[in-house]
């Protein structure tokens, strides 16, 4: 038997983290053999629903649950950790965009930031979920300059989720068939899901969808909106879908990437495809061995999508400037 890999989620007592601790402790994330201990950690006030949440997992007997520790406290909540998942936060209501929260969430990754770098495993990698989730990401990793930059990802695996399900759709095939498909940027309404370099069973997207104005239009803003568009239809932002995102991008970051295909996270930028080192943005990404991966480089780029990829990175910039206004880095 392997030894538990220790896992800490914030908000565990939120939406999301009601679907995703039970994907967590029954192996979908690391796998059928792989026991996990989870620290859950809320706000003092949620403890209570919390503890709610860990009757429920206690009655699930999952047989890789090692243990699960349910607190308010940073230090006790990372202590040892080698995944450290982000997603407790104030979810956004209808009409507002993401990053209207960088005022009310900004502050909480000041501190877990500094509580992940004093208490975490060496090993730790670290998920942003909580929205805006670039910069908070970046909030976090700036308040834990000891952690390595390469450790430190924030979540667009939904935003690719969604689009290859639209293409999908307006392919008529499986969404299986679609790979290769990049989100740049910020997980907001000016992130660019390209598919001038995603493949529809292995052909160019525009090959087999040859309908360019929907490319160029309702397919983009359909992928940037959906969000939004949950929100006005359940009343409540995404929670299973974000939660399955999760699981998703934990597994793309843990297991080596298919053969000529990619992934989006947002990670630390280098400088690749020219985009402004140490903004926190949406690349593709290739796994190579579990622990390792790298940026996808040299894929081509049009004026397009250059253009697209502008306007995302430049409200990064604004956000990253926000932040430091408020003095959170
Ligand atoms: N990146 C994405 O793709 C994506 C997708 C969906 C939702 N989100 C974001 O995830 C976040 C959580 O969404 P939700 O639907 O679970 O919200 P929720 O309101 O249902 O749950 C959030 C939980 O976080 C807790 N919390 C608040 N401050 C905390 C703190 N300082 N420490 C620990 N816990 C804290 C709250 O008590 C609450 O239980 C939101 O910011 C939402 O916008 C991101
Ligand atoms: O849109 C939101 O506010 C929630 C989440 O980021 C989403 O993309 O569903």
């Amino acid at each position: 038997m392997k030894s538990p890999i220790t896992v800490a989620v914030t908000g565990a007592a939120g939406q999301i983290g009601y679907s995703l601790l039970f994907r967590i402790a029954s192996g979908s994330m690391f796998g059928p053999d792989q026991p996990v201990a989870l620290r859950l950690i809320e706000i003092e006030p949620a403890l209570p629903t919390l503890n709610g949440v860990v009757m429920e997992l206690d009655d699930c007997a999952f047989p890789l649950l090692h243990s699960i520790t349910p607190t308010a406290d940073l230090n006790e909540g990372f202590s040892g950790v080698n995944w450290a998942l982000l997603v407790g936060s104030v979810p956004r209501k209808a009409g507002m965009e993401r990053k209207d929260l960088l005022s009310i969430n900004g502050k909480i990754f000041t501190g877990q930031g500094q509580a992940i770098e004093k208490n975490a495993a060496s090993d730790v990698r670290v998920v942003v979920v909580g929205n805006p989730c670039n910069t908070n990401c970046l909030i976090a990793k700036s308040n834990a300059p000891g952690i390595p930059s390469e450790r430190w990802f924030a979540m667009t695996r939904l935003d690719e989720n969604r689009a290859k399900s639209q293409l999908a759709a307006k392919a008529g095939v499986h969404n299986t068939a679609v790979t290769n498909l990049t989100i740049w940027g910020n997980h907001s309404a000016t992130q660019y899901p390209d598919f001038t370099n995603a493949k529809i069973n292995g052909k160019s997207v525009t090959d087999v969808i040859s309908d360019q104005a929907w490319l160029e239009g309702e397919f983009i803003s359909t992928v940037q909106q959906r969000g939004a568009a949950i929100i006005k239809a359940r009343g409540s932002s995404s929670a299973a879908s974000a939660a399955n995102a999760v699981v998703d991008t934990v597994k793309s970051l843990t297991t080596p990437t298919p053969a000529g295909d990619w992934t989006s996270v947002a990670v630390w930028s280098d400088g690749s495809y020219g985009v402004e080192k140490d903004l926190i943005t949406s690349f593709p990404i290739r796994t190579t061995d579990g622990t390792s991966w790298e940026i996808v480089q040299d894929l081509p780029v049009n004026e397009f999508s250059q253009s697209r990829i502008d306007a995302t990175i430049n409200e990064l910039k604004e956000e990253r400037d926000a932040v430091k206004e408020l003095g959170l880095i």
